[in-house]
């Protein structure tokens, strides 16, 4: 059988891609699949995985046939591999396959064990053409942080700030609010919405008294987790008093004050500790458990120190940092990332091309570790 990809499609993956993109937040810890059913160079249908439990992509596609359309011969683009497990739905390569398609276009494998290419074996085994590969990147660089949490078993980190034009996060007195712009904080506010927690240092805590929640709430409510190595979460903190609108998590130390920890707890804070002597021993055990909690993104919004623990565990994978037109000067006052540093220029991690948007008169500067 000789494999080709076609002159559009490439074009028809990037439509599917655009709409399994609409899952973000809704569907997670499931990936993000869009799919297109196309015929003599027109869409029949379309669809994508909406919502966590529900149909997947390629059930939403048939679904939205007119009722007097037989998709047979059809191509079909899908961004991730149909499955082929009886999950919360049943097996979608059966669906692809009883649909009697000509072609069946796939971004990418998908790397859960229970499919892993066996979702494609089945669809060939039927005697159906089964391209491979087509807009392969983009499909796993939309998924990645699904990629990280089935093949890692840990959750994704987007590392957010807001940065003056000199590179500082806050004053010396530790002022910061606010450095970016209103509508730079509307596009924070909508990230925080779609993830599974927010996490902060106690510092910020200390010094902001943060609420940390999606205002207006998004698809789905992030817990806060405060890195809290001594226990020092204050009991009016704002964090506490609001525990029933999202859960409040405390990391602290082990040899972290008992009465401290108990008052927590009583509090309805919920207290995780850190295992590991270290403070990177620490980030990836919380990396690890977040994933045990079933969580895909965390979004990492904190000074430099609490920053600092997770970029010398290089468990960063994302980052968002807004750049707002403010000048504020001082050797006191803190850059982003805290710590002792790297030496030189050449241990800096290897990143992405930056990809920048204007808001309102800030930048919005994103990217990503290279490979991640
Ligand atoms: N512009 C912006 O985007 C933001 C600015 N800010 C500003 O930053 C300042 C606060 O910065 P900072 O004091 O560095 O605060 P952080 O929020 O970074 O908290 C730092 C503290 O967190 C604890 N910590 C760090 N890593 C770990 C870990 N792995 N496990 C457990 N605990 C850990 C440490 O506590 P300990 O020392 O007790 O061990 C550390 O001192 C404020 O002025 C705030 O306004 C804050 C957030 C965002
Ligand atoms: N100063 C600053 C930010 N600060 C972040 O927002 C937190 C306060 O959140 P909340 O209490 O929910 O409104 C604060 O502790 C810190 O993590 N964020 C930004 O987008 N831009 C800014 O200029
Ligand atoms: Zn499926």
């Amino acid at each position: 059988m000789t494999q080709r990809i076609l002159p559009n499609d490439q074009q028809w993956m990037r439509h599917a891609l655009a709409l399994a993109a609409r899952g973000k937040g809704f569907v997670e810890p499931n990936p993000m699949v869009g799919c297109v059913i196309v015929r003599d160079g027109k869409p029949l249908a379309e669809g994508y995985h909406e919502k966590f439990g529900g149909p997947h992509a390629e059930r939403q596609a048939l679904a939205a046939l007119p009722a007097d359309c037989d998709p047979a011969g059809a191509t079909w683009y899908v961004t991730l591999e149909p499955c082929c497990h009886t999950g919360k739905t049943p097996p979608c390569s059966d669906a692809v396959i009883a649909a009697r398609p000509q072609r069946v276009v796939i971004a990418a494998v998908d790397p859960f064990s229970e499919v892993a290419g066996g979702g494609i074996a089945q669809i060939r085994a039927a005697g159906i053409d089964v391209e491979v590969g087509v807009c392969e990147a983009e499909a796993n660089r939309l998924n990645a942080p699904f990629i990280k949490r089935v093949r890692q078993q840990k959750s994704w980190v987007i590392a957010k700030w807001a940065m003056t034009l000199d590179g500082k996060i806050a004053t010396h007195s530790g002022n910061s609010q606010w450095i970016s712009g209103e509508a730079s904080r509307r596009r924070v506010h909508e990230v925080r919405g779609q993830v599974d927690a927010i996490v902060t240092g106690i510092g910020s805590v200390l010094a902001d008294d943060p609420t940390l929640t999606a205002r207006p709430p998004g698809p789905r409510t992030a817990a806060r987790i405060v890195l809290d190595d001594k226990a020092e979460l204050p009991l009016n903190s704002t964090l506490i008093k609001t525990r029933e609108t999202a859960p409040v998590y405390a990391v602290v130390r082990s040899d972290a004050p008992q009465q401290r920890i108990d008052a927590l707890r009583k509090a309805g804070v919920g207290v995780i500790v850190n295992e590991s002597r270290t403070r990177s021993g620490g980030v990836e055990q919380l990396l690890t458990w977040c994933h045990d909690q079933g969580m895909t993104n965390l979004f990492l919004e904190a000074g430099a120190g609490a920053m600092a623990s997770f970029f010398e565990a290089d468990a960063i994978d994302e980052y968002h940092v807004y750049v707002a037109p403010k000048l504020i000067g001082g050797s006191a006052a803190p850059g982003p990332l805290g710590g002792q540093g790297l030496a030189t220029i050449a241990e800096s991690p290897a990143m992405e091309p930056l990809q920048v948007e204007s808001i309102d008169g800030d930048l919005f500067i994103t990217t990503r570790r290279t490979n991640r």
